[in-house]
């Protein structure tokens, strides 16, 4: 399959392009351009020194960095982040230190979340006095079982 072209404005010309690490990663690492020091439980916006024009029918999703996530509790507030077709601006990533106990300390250039290009739908929303029967229906939040409880949970799950 062919790559989609997207075009690419650097914002701040120290910072490389966003890549791929492997062939046929999904997701493109962003870095920051900012040193941050991240306490515990809080969190801070950073520029990534890009701007991109995604083509009609495409976004732009920021992902967190699952080896980050699990080392050191980094992840992005908003996850994942939707950068929209039309927006021209710096792609900024809203980062949050979920460890209870270490500062996360982050220097410009590293690598701290990935952005993950695709298609998408826009709807026509058509409303309706009534929705079509599904074997569904409104049943969610749980409604299938297999829970966890907060306490006391045997792994056993809870399926009736
Ligand atoms: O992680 C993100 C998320 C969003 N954006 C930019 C691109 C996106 O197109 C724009 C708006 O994002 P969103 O729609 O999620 O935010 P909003 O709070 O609804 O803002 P707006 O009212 O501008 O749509 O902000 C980023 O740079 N990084
Ligand atoms: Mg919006």
């Amino acid at each position: 399959m062919s790559p989609v072209q997207v075009l690419l404005s650097r914002l701040d010309p120290g910072i490389p392009l966003p890549s791929y690490a492997r062939a046929g990663d999904a997701g493109a690492d962003l870095v920051t351009t900012t040193d941050v020091v991240l306490e515990p439980g809080r969190r801070v916006l950073v520029g990534t020194g890009i701007a991109i024009a995604l083509p009609p029918g495409y976004a732009g999703f920021v992902h967190p960095r699952s080896g980050l996530a699990a080392r050191t509790g980094l992840s992005v507030v908003n996850a994942p982040g939707t950068i929209d077709a039309g927006y021209r601006g710096e792609i900024k990533v809203c980062l949050v230190n979920h460890d209870p106990d270490e500062p996360i300390r982050l220097s410009r250039g590293d690598r701290i979340a990935q952005l993950v290009i695709q298609r998408v739908e826009t709807a026509a929303f058509v409303e309706v006095a009534e929705l079509p029967a599904s074997e569904r229906g409104a049943g969610g939040y749980g409604s299938t079982g297999g829970h966890a409880t907060l306490s006391g949970n045997t792994g056993q799950g809870t399926r009736k």
